[in-house]
């Protein structure tokens, strides 16, 4: 056939005669992403072309590649592909009319928009994007058919165009940006090579840099799990976070139905300096990076999760608000929180030690996830992990209140904090008796949702009273004494209170506990505690968890008997001395002193001291 050597000037039919200033002003900051936008249609060229090779047989055997090349000198930047190609007919079509008239939609849409950062970056403008960078674009394609002829398309930012035939031997397509002044930074290949790494890194398709191949066109995420080493995992990881710590364990995705979704999700060590507030999962849509800020994707309760999901389902210019009003994409929140479920279960069921590791890395997510998704919840309730008192180090709910239902059914005893904790738990341990370590910060309010989903089970803190199992059987203290029908209890009660005075909030109570080396301990009632740090959590103030708490008095404590005895004997300055000490060192254990208190306590400890070297 021959060639027709006649150039033909058109004017595209947009309506919008300043489009081109409205855009290159809107997009400013993301003028970079007109390469990602070039090189995701060279990839779709090729894929059309390998579609045609099969259902044409056409028998072509080409290795498939997209060759970027900078010429300095000419100031352009050129994008080649060995893909399907376009005629004349089809540059008209596709490129005049399609890409035209999104770019005229896109600015009808927003021109009224307020906030245009909003848009910036998630709105498809596909190949009309190069004028964001390009004074001059050009276009020269061969199409891939027998007898196609060369077209070579021009536009200057302008709506009128010129299409006219040229001599091009190689099937595919060149798109041709003559950089404007203010885009010579894409003349730099290390400046290319940053975008190239940044959204078409795990392309399928070649793509070489000056003759350099810059991406990996096999990502572990496209191969099938069964076939991936636990190391590959790893060095992906590193490869995706360079300078994060290697991760704890992860989840590869590969789903067809009812959507397509790929990944592999990393549960990261969480160092305190981690950044849950942002996601950090990178969203892909067939290979081709969109977004690293794509929170609506995964539970709230999972942000900490890094990674990268492949969602080709999704429009690759997706916008954070499609995404917000999307179901498909709560579909995939459901089944990323579903896929994490399995997996802790899968862990905790798999190797109890090796699950006990990772989990004070992940157990304020799993806590929080319990309490938000019900479903989440009921998967995974039962391998929540508690560390524990006991020689084992972790025990699950359902077996602390196995081991230990014939001593206290259905209660659970708690300390959350281990040092202040410590007369508290050592008590409990010399009666063999088991505590849970519950000291995080959302170890509260998990406490309340355990035993709302456990009801009747209760959780008491280890100093919140004293329970029968500490206490001696054959009581001494109950037995009566002397004309006034007191018990030893009653004595050494009246004795304390009178001897310490008022002190706000304090009432006493005398018990023998079996172990006899603690004096005496602080007694706060579960639930007035838990109220007032709940109110002053929410930043009401009510009070000091200590308006009101119960001395115990231990009545089998060689001291406590002292006492009582120098009181008899008329020493009550002595006696008064030792019992103000006891009182403090309970005291102790839940408040730090002001500097008076701390004085007194000093001051008193010395005359103690000097009594003991006097007798
Ligand atoms: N390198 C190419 N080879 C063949 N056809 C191309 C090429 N680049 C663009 N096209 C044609 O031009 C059309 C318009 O491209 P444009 O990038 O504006 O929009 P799109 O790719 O359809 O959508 P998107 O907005 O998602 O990029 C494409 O659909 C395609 O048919």
């Amino acid at each position: 056939m021959a060639a027709d050597q006649k150039t033909e000037k058109g004017t595209i039919s947009i309506h919008t005669e300043n489009i081109f200033p409205i855009i290159k002003k809107w997009l400013y900051s993301d003028h970079e992403i007109f390469l990602r936008e070039l090189v995701s249609n060279a990839v779709d060229a090729i894929h059309k072309l390998q579609h045609v090779n099969v259902i044409e047989s056409l028998k072509i055997s080409d290795e498939y590649a997209i060759d970027i090349h900078v010429d300095k000198d000419a100031g352009t930047l050129t994008v080649k592909d060995n893909g399907i190609g376009m005629n004349a007919e089809e540059i008209r079509k596709y490129i005049n009319q399609i890409a035209f008239s999104s770019a005229e939609e896109f600015v009808q849409k927003f021109k009224d928009l307020e906030d245009k950062n909003q848009i910036i970056g998630h709105f498809g403008l596909g190949f009309y994007s190069s004028f964001m960078v390009a004074d001059q674009v050009e276009i020269r394609s061969l199409s891939y058919r027998s007898n196609a002829i060369g077209a070579h398309w021009r536009c200057d930012g302008t709506t009128t165009y010129t299409l006219e035939e040229c001599a091009k031997s190689d099937r595919g397509t060149e798109v041709v940006l003559h950089l404007n002044a203010d885009s010579k930074e894409f003349l730099e290949p290390a400046r290319l090579q940053d975008i190239l790494k940044k959204y078409c890194n795990f392309l399928p398709v070649a793509i070489r840099l000056d003759g350099e191949v810059v991406n990996d066109r096999n990502p572990l995420w496209t191969r099938a799990a069964s076939e991936i080493k636990e190391e590959e995992y790893v060095e992906f990881y590193r490869k995706l976070y360079p300078f994060s710590d290697d991760p704890l364990f992860w989840i590869h995705l590969n789903i067809d139905f009812p959507f397509h979704l790929k990944g592999i999700l990393y549960f990261p060590r969480i160092s305190t300096e981690f950044d849950i507030s942002k996601s950090h999962i990178k969203l892909f849509c067939n290979q081709v990076f969109v977004s690293d800020n794509c929170p609506e994707l995964i539970p709230e309760f999972l942000t900490p999760l890094q990674g990268c999901l492949d969602a080709p389902d999704l429009p690759l210019n997706v916008s954070r608000s499609y995404l917000q009003n999307e179901p498909q994409v709560r579909k995939i929140r459901e089944v990323i929180s579903g896929r994490v479920a399995s997996k802790i279960v899968d862990l905790a069921k798999k190797d109890r030690e090796a699950f006990g590791k990772v989990w004070d890395d992940i157990h304020t997510f799993v806590k929080y996830g319990m309490m938000r998704d019900d479903k989440f919840s009921d998967k995974v309730k039962d391998q929540v992990l508690f560390r524990t008192s006991a020689e084992m180090k972790y025990t699950t709910l359902p077996e602390y209140l196995e081991r230990n239902k014939e001593r206290h059914e259905k209660k659970v005893f708690y300390a959350n904090d281990e040092a202040a904790q410590a007369t508290y738990l050592k008590l409990f341990k010399s009666q063999g008796l088991e505590a849970l370590i519950l000291d995080a910060l959302i170890d509260s309010h998990f406490i309340q949702f355990l035993e709302m989903k456990n009801q009747g089970v209760s959780f008491e803190r280890v100093d919140a009273d004293v329970t029968q199992n500490l206490i001696e059987h054959d009581q001494a203290g109950k037995i009566v004494e002397g004309a006034d029908q007191k018990t030893a209890d009653e004595k050494i009660k009246e004795a304390f209170s009178e001897l310490l005075g008022e002190k706000k909030g304090m009432s006493v109570r005398v018990e023998s506990l079996k172990d006899s080396s603690v004096p005496a301990m602080l007694l706060l009632a579960e639930h007035s505690r838990r109220f007032k740090e709940m109110t002053r959590m929410m930043g009401r103030e009510m009070g000091d968890a200590l308006d009101e708490f119960t001395l115990l008095v231990n009545f089998t404590n060689p001291v406590v008997k002292k006492i009582r005895r120098m009181k008899d004997e008329g020493r009550t300055e002595d006696a008064r001395l030792l019992a103000e000490q006891i009182h403090d060192l309970a005291m102790l254990t839940h408040k730090s002193f002001s500097k008076e208190q701390m004085e007194a306590f000093l001051e008193r400890s010395n005359k103690i001291l000097e009594m003991a070297g006097k007798e």
